[in-house]
């Protein structure tokens, strides 16, 4: 079933003009409510933030992508509404199905739901998941790589089924790159959307009209019944808004980096880079070094003309000198324990956080939101093609190296998230653990080092009732299978969902 389209104002009144009761949750890209349609069906409204052009690529991506997809193991985005304001500008909201039960961060992390205690329940969860991860690489055609998984992005019905949702980093597997770059600036107002249909290497477009009408439908071409799926973009190249709304990509990038940097209060140096490198070459010629900038200084906050920019330096020095003594801490670890062995990569915190590969030049906004593993997208730094996007901590260290954006990235955040459902916590617990326990503030090291030492079994939630030994042990290995380093030694989806319904005990994977 396509997405309907519904005005602002009937979803105004289906959740009581947004009232704060009925408020579900806050995602990076705005408030989420609970509500219901005249017919009675529950719905869960998402708000997008005016003027975020991240939020703008995630409501396009999301239309585009989950709009398309018919599972029970994915959140069913039921419509949207684009519907442009008085001033300017459009408000952009995403309804879909309401999950009772909320995320599965939520009431495994936060409010702990006294249910996900039962082991059984647990492992449901997990098969779940990797069921709809499976239908994602599996039945969709071409394959969709949701590019996010993680607990914030798994929902939870009234009988704690989960489905996955969230596409708004997803992407269409690899060599139809081409399809998300089509995907700029989707302009649902407008009278002119045109749809594409992918079958193998062949691409064939239909245009459709959008009026006035409640639903948006794609016509499809004359073979209905192969399982292929349709995406409907703008075609940013062909259609006639195009050069009106046409970014490039250099364009784009340049808007996210702007926009972080607005967003994290990052430290702009106004210094042009011809005077830098006069001032580098300078520095060379005399031997000196760069100067340490001394942001936190009473000395230099005098210099600062306003009272609130003296607090708003403080605050940014703050922040820096906190993340650096995290850097610090594992540096130190690592040194004491890692010296005799040499690989470049080793001393830095990017082996300690194993998967942050690629985010690590990154500005956090906070870095307490760094320390849990559980980055809102909106704080972190990404980039137009997508390659180096996702949640600290679950990210595939291929992605952002360079390496090939696969369905492998997807099973890599899989593992990780069925570490957090066996453990029952989150995958880095930074302040929590002193330094000399690095390992087990890092759940997806501390899972290889018990491996190593044949006590798998001391991974899983001390506070887990009903527990089957022999099913945890099997749900440990497929995690640690699903975590090699190298994607081509990784599971693939189907071996996961095979090997989690399977009695028999995978080998463990070499460490
Ligand atoms: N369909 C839904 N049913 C019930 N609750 C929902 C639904 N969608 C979202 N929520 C609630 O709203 C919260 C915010 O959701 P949202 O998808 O906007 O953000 P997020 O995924 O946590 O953040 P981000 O988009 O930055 O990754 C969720 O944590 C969840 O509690």
């Amino acid at each position: 079933m396509h997405p309907q389209r519904y005005s602002y104002s009937t979803l105004r009144h289906a959740t009581s003009s947004f009232s704060p009761s009925n408020r579900l949750g806050q995602g990076g890209f705005g408030p989420v409510y609970q509500g219901t349609l005249s017919s009675g069906k529950q719905i869960a409204v998402k708000l997008m933030d005016k003027g975020s052009l991240q939020g703008e690529h995630e409501f396009n991506n999301e239309l585009s992508l989950a709009g398309g997809i018919d599972s029970d193991h994915v959140v069913s985005l039921i419509g949207f509404s684009s519907d442009k304001k008085k001033r300017g500008g459009r408000r952009m909201v995403l309804v879909y199905e309401l999950m009772v039960n909320g995320s599965l961060q939520d009431a495994l992390l936060n409010r702990m739901c006294p249910e996900l205690m039962d082991w059984k329940k647990r492992v449901l969860i997990a098969v779940d998941i990797a069921k709809g991860l499976e239908f994602l690489h599996r039945v969709c055609d071409p394959p969709v790589i949701h590019g996010d998984v993680k607990p914030g992005n798994v929902l939870l019905d009234s009988n704690f089924n989960a489905k996955i949702a969230d596409f708004g980093l997803s992407r269409l597997k690899n060599d139809r790159e081409e399809v998300l770059n089509g995907i700029e600036v989707v302009e649902l107002d407008d009278t002119y959307v045109r749809s594409r249909r992918y079958c193998g290497d062949d691409a064939s477009t239909t245009d459709v009209s959008v009026g006035d009408s409640a639903s948006v439908t794609t016509s499809v071409g004359d073979d209905e019944k192969t399982p292929e799926r349709f995406l409907r973009v703008v075609d940013a190249e062909t259609s006639p808004e195009a050069d009106n709304n046409k970014i490039s990509g250099h364009d784009k990038g340049k808007n996210y980096v702007m926009e972080w940097i607005e967003s994290s209060n990052a430290i702009i140096d106004e210094t042009s880079p011809s005077e830098k490198l006069e001032k580098k070459q300078q520095r060379r010629l005399k031997g000196e070094r760069r100067p340490a900038k001394k942001w936190w200084s009473e000395e230099f906050c005098e210099e600062l003309s306003t009272k609130e920019e003296k607090k708003k330096k403080k605050k940014r020095a703050m922040v820096q000198l906190s993340s650096r003594s995290i850097r610090e801490q594992f540096t130190l670890a690592n040194d004491s324990k890692m010296k005799s062995r040499r690989r470049s990569s080793w001393g830095s915190i990017d082996f300690w956080l194993d998967g942050l590969n690629g985010l690590s030049g990154e500005i956090r906004k906070k870095s307490s939101d760094w320390a849990s593993g559980e980055i809102p997208k909106s704080g972190t730094l990404t980039n137009t093609n997508a390659s180096m996007r996702g949640t600290i901590c679950y990210v595939a260290p291929e992605n952002g190296n360079g390496g090939v954006i696969s369905e492998k990235c997807d099973v890599y955040s899989y593992g990780v998230l069925l570490l957090v459902l066996i453990a029952g916590r989150r995958p880095l617990q930074i302040g929590v653990s002193p330094v000399s326990e690095f390992e087990r503030a890092n759940l997806v090291l501390w899972a290889r080092h018990l491996a190593r030492r044949g006590k798998l079994l001391d991974l899983v939630d001390p506070g887990i009732q009903c527990l089957d030994e022999g099913q945890a042990l099997v749900c440990i290995r497929v995690a640690l299978q699903c975590l090699q380093h190298l994607p081509s030694k990784r599971l693939t989806i189907d071996e996961v969902v095979r090997k989690l319904s399977d009695v028999s005990q995978p080998h463990l994977p070499a460490l």
